[in-house]
């Protein structure tokens, strides 16, 4: 009894002792933001808390239903806030304010050019190496790495994303998405979440062979189990890339080093796909190794350009040389399969279901794909992309709405930096956040015009006329960084433009996308359904469904071509 009252007062006292210092933090944090003169939002939790990003959503839900949580309400305390929120925090606090929290500070910003200015100086406005040191699970890469060395990584990883490697991207998606169609039509229903699940296996497949090479059926796939392996390469790459457990990789590697008795059942799956995941990049880059000594020439695959970029810089002039050590490199192309995965293939997740919700803007981007088709009379990627701009339109605008990343978090590192603030040159403190809100930059009426709050694809065109022969652009005045912007912008947002307009090309060529109805539902009525189920998403860490089984889509195969 004794024992256990000891052990109550002694865990009571460290919570406790958490809560003050907690308070204590964010007293600090606040005097430190009151300088700034702009609005203050305060909350006793935060995104960047490990913790309440893994459990706070289950906390979140319990309180709500014993009613002390206002489910309703923005809370500020989750990263993917602002998909909700769109610019109503803005309109009502102004195009800065700042979240003070007893973690960092994050100001939030809705401002384009100030956005710019964080852009352009990225030696300046790095990225937090605590936060970003979450990808460093094989190596430092090009996404994680601040300063000098981030030329270095760039200079070596660039020529990779060539245009002959968007060839290879064109190929395998139209391969793989005619399989998944043939599938498709053969199904009474592909729910949400099944159009998710087939959605990622494209682009995992898609990926597989535009960096690796390696052409995988898509029934079968990247779970055939290759001889000598524990678990399939996609297995592996799946479990480590999937959203939750890349926060876990690091305590992964910790725990590998323990002996295998020490290390908790459920964590020795992921430790297995870390290591699998290893085996595969270094045997990758081997093997491209071994082809260049062997005097084979390059591929126009990412790791083949790669490899071979970097083995020319470990020749280069003595001083200059800008080499990538192999766990630089297997850091590269593991960053690469995880940008390149859930974003596209979240993109066509959603783009896919709005096409059976909103009939008109199917037939509009089917009637350009038609007339390129036909006009050109050829499959060549170079010669029909260019020109599919009602459905690069159609990916822009799915973007603006489903944003694969809610806020872009720039950092000031150990010292303060100054930036305008609501129309004020600002002094930031040292160690402090300045996220640009990429859902208030899309969702800003006065840029984007009275109907931002509508889906319109054509809103991307910049003249209308004949399927086929508009040119794309940027709504005036607007800004999208969806892909981010400046230097540091997205690598590879070619590769998923061409995959995403390859993608849906070959799905409007084949099939007729509609709303799967419930027994006795009317067309109206499911179609009302699968728009409410497609728009409510949660961010989890990534953005998805709530609710992806309840709602889903027919392919009925086209039968005027
Ligand atoms: C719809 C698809 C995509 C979207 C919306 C997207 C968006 C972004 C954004 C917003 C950033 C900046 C992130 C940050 O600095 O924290 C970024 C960076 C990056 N993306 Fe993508 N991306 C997409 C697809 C891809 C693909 C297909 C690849 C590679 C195959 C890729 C590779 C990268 C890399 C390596 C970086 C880091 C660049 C650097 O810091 O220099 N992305 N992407």
């Amino acid at each position: 009894m004794a024992f256990l009252l000891t052990t109550c007062c002694t865990l009571t006292a460290i919570a406790a002792l958490i809560f003050a210092n907690r308070l204590y933090a964010l007293y600090r944090n606040y005097l430190s933001a009151r300088s700034l003169n702009i609005p203050i939002i305060i909350r006793l939790e935060s995104w960047q808390d490990p913790i309440w990003m893994l459990f706070g959503p289950k906390v979140r839900s319990l309180l709500s239903r014993i009613g002390l949580w206002e489910s309703t309400a923005i809370d500020y305390t989750t990263i993917g806030w602002s998909q909700f929120d769109r610019f109503a925090s803005h309109a009502k606090h102004g195009s800065a304010f700042a979240l003070v929290t007893p973690f960092k500070t994050n100001i939030m910003i809705s401002d384009v050019d100030a956005a710019r200015e964080m852009f352009k100086n990225w030696r300046v406005w790095i990225k937090n190496p605590d936060l970003y040191g979450m990808f460093n699970a094989y190596g430092k890469n090009v996404n994680s790495v601040n300063g000098d060395d981030w030329p270095r990584h760039r200079k070596v990883t660039a020529p990779a994303f060539k245009e002959a490697n968007s060839r290879l991207v064109w190929k395998a998606t139209t391969k793989q998405v005619h399989s998944m169609v043939q599938k498709w039509m053969a199904e009474d229903e592909i729910t949400l979440r099944g159009l998710r699940g087939d959605t990622e296996k494209i682009a995992m497949h898609v990926l597989m062979s535009a960096a690796f090479g390696k052409e995988y059926d898509f029934d079968t796939g990247v779970k055939v189990v290759e001889p000598g392996r524990i678990v399939s390469f996609g297995e592996a790459m799946h479990t480590c890339i999937g959203s939750l457990s890349i926060m876990l990789v690091p305590v992964i590697f910790a725990a590998a080093k323990l002996p295998s008795v020490f290390i908790p059942s459920g964590l020795k799956r992921l430790q297995v796909a870390v290591q699998e995941v290893r085996r595969f990049l270094k045997d990758a880059v081997d093997a491209e190794l071994d082809a260049l000594r062997n005097g084979m020439a390059p591929k126009d695959n990412i790791i083949s350009t790669l490899v071979r970029a970097n083995e020319e810089e470990k020749n280069g002039e003595q001083g200059k040389r800008l080499a990538l050590t192999d766990d630089e490199l297997y850091g590269n192309l593991f960053i690469f399969n995880m940008a390149g995965h859930e974003t596209t293939s979240s993109s066509l997740s959603y783009a896919i279901p709005l096409l059976a919700t909103y009939p008109d803007i199917q037939n509009w981007v089917r009637a350009e794909v038609d007339a390129v088709f036909a006009d050109i009379g050829t499959e060549d990627y170079s010669e029909i992309f260019p020109l599919l701009v009602r459905t690069l339109a159609l990916m822009y605008e799915t973007q603006r709405f489903f944003s694969a990343i809610p806020m872009h978090p720039k950092y000031t590192g150990d010292r303060p930096q100054v930036l305008k603030l609501n129309g004020t040159e600002t002094v930031i403190p040292p160690e402090t956040f300045v996220s640009i809100n990429y859902n208030a930059v899309h969702f800003d009426p006065a840029v984007w015009g009275s109907d931002v709050d509508e889906f319109r694809p054509s809103r991307w065109i910049k003249s209308a006329g004949q399927p086929g022969k508009e040119q794309f652009a940027t709504p005036d005045g607007a800004e999208f960084v969806g892909w981010s912007s400046g230097p540091r912008a997205c690598p590879g947002k070619r590769f998923s433009q061409v995959e995403f307009v390859a993608a849906i090309a070959r799905l409007l060529r084949e099939c007729d996308v509609q709303p799967a109805r419930a027994k006795g539902e009317s067309m109206v009525q499911a179609i009302e359904r699968l728009r409410f189920k497609t728009f409510d998403v949660e961010h989890f860490i990534s953005l998805k469904v709530k609710d992806p089984d309840t709602a889903g889509i027919v392919c009925v195969k086209r039968t005027n071509v």
